[in-house]
């Protein structure tokens, strides 16, 4: 049932707690079975890969069948209609122009001791991409994983797309190429993220592995973390929309239910100061899933997940907002930003009333990969920084040596490593 809380009500702590709480993903055995794939891609590689992918995806695969040929991707992108590839480009441009703006500043100073300091930013040598597949298609989640791989200018992107009954979707091939992926493999949930990780006869490891994806692919990237990178755990979308009354109960509605609709673990949330503005909401996601053709998944994640919260004050959101953490924030108010200034937790925000969150999803440009599950209490949206890592630089010269090594002689005798003491006395005193 759907939750129905008013923060009045005596129980309201431990009801809203069960809702924090309460497991979305009906997988019980998730890690059990990730691990046991993991191994065996690992033990047997392209063998393991098109063995589970012909049993999962309902497909019939040889042993060289993985790689999608360029071939292949132009039959698939000639299907594209040009309206489609139009609105792919305007979606290409504003994440491009948007990412190219997170490209950070290297640093490189001379301190007052005469050492140069500072770090260069590097971009990894490869990545992973995991575009989802199983129950929808996404070209849009291909754009925002790959673009600012590019731009921080990663030399090797390759992509993993499931698909089922062998069917692929000409829109996620046009965007793969749109956005300069080099290599395309028929592959998805853990054997995919093994297979990038590992590597196989087929495909050659990456060094990190991004993307959202089901519960078998947050498992297996949460197990494979160590041997390659990750970028987040993006598990079954969220929304927390915070409205008042004066908004169309229908657009919440629609807003509410365009998270629900990915997945029944998807949550959506209702946070207003108006009982019946709450009840209004509800009604109009009951009118509008009689006609939304993905109304079984959007009405199951309603009806285990979803949420209508009645608070006293704005205040009362901004404080269960926090506790939330919610992947995306919709904040249809008069002056979101009076709000948005006090909220800490919350993957993206959406300012007010003419901000849906689907234009965050696909086109407004900032990314649409957040953390899921209460992490944006500790972490962000894919970016540029998430392909790339910082490399250390020092420099001495003889006579900041002079200056800073003798303090480092002490400490590495302090610690018992004459040879690190060693290594820096040696240099000492000596005439450049
Ligand atoms: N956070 C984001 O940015 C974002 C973006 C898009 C999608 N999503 C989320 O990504 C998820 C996509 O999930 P999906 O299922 O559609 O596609 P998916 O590609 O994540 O998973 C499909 C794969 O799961 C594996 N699988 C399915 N059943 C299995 C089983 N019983 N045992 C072992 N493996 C099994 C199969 O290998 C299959 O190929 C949704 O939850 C959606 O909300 C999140
Ligand atoms: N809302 C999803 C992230 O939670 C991303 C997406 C892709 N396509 C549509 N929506
Ligand atoms: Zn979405």
């Amino acid at each position: 049932m759907t939750f129905r809380l008013e923060t009045t009500q005596a129980d309201f702590e431990a009801q809203f707690n069960a809702l924090l709480s309460a497991k979305r993903e009906d997988a019980p055995d998730v890690n059990k079975i990730v691990e046991d794939i993991l191994v065996d891609v690992k033990k047997r590689g392209d063998e393991a890969v098109v063995e589970y992918t012909n049993k999962f995806d309902r497909m019939d695969i040889a042993l060289d069948g993985l790689a999608i040929s360029a071939e292949e991707m132009d039959i698939e992108i000639a299907k594209v209609s040009d309206e489609a590839m139009d609105a792919l480009k305007v979606a290409s441009d504003r994440i491009k122009a948007f990412h190219a703006k997170q490209i950070p500043e290297d640093l490189d100073y001379t301190d007052e001791a005469g050492v140069r300091l500072g770090y260069r930013w590097k971009a990894v040598q490869a990545a992973g991409l995991y575009v989802p597949g199983g129950t929808a298609a996404y070209p849009s989640s291909v754009l925002m994983n790959a673009i600012p791989a590019k731009v921080a200018g990663v030399d090797r992107l390759v992509m993993v797309v499931p698909t089922p009954d062998g069917i692929i979707n000409p829109l996620v091939m046009a965007a793969a190429r749109l956005s300069g992926v080099d290599e395309i493999y028929r592959m998805g949930g853990a054997q995919a993220v093994g297979a990038l990780a590992y590597g196989t006869e087929t495909i050659k490891p990456v060094d990190i592995i991004v993307g959202p994806g089901n519960a078998f692919v947050a498992a297996a990237k949460r197990q494979v973390f160590g041997t390659v990178g990750i970028d987040m755990i993006a598990g079954p979308s969220e929304i927390l929309v915070i409205a008042d009354n004066k908004n169309d109960p229908s657009w919440i509605a629609a807003d509410l239910l365009s998270q629900a609709e990915h997945d029944t673990a998807a949550q959506s949330i209702l946070i207003t100061d108006d009982a019946d503005y709450a009840r209004a909401v509800e009604d109009a996601i009951e009118t509008h899933l009689e006609t939304l053709p993905r109304a079984d998944i959007a009405s199951e994640s309603w009806e285990e997940h979803g949420a209508l919260v009645v608070v006293k004050d704005w205040d009362e959101a901004v404080a269960l907002c926090d506790r939330i953490a919610p992947e995306h924030l919709e904040l249809a108010l008069d002056n979101p930003d009076e709000l948005e200034r006090k909220i800490r937790n919350a993957g993206a925000v959406f300012m007010g009333r003419y901000t849906p969150e689907a234009i965050g999803d696909y086109v407004a440009g900032p990314n649409h990969v957040l953390p899921t599950a209460r992490s944006a209490r500790f972490s962000s949206g894919l970016g540029v920084l998430n392909f790339m890592k910082r490399n250390s630089l020092i420099q001495c010269d003889a006579p900041s040596l002079n200056t800073i090594g003798p303090a480092a002689v002490t400490l590495a005798k302090e610690e018992g490593l004459d040879a690190h003491g060693l290594s820096v006395a040696i240099r000492l005193n000596v005439e450049s």
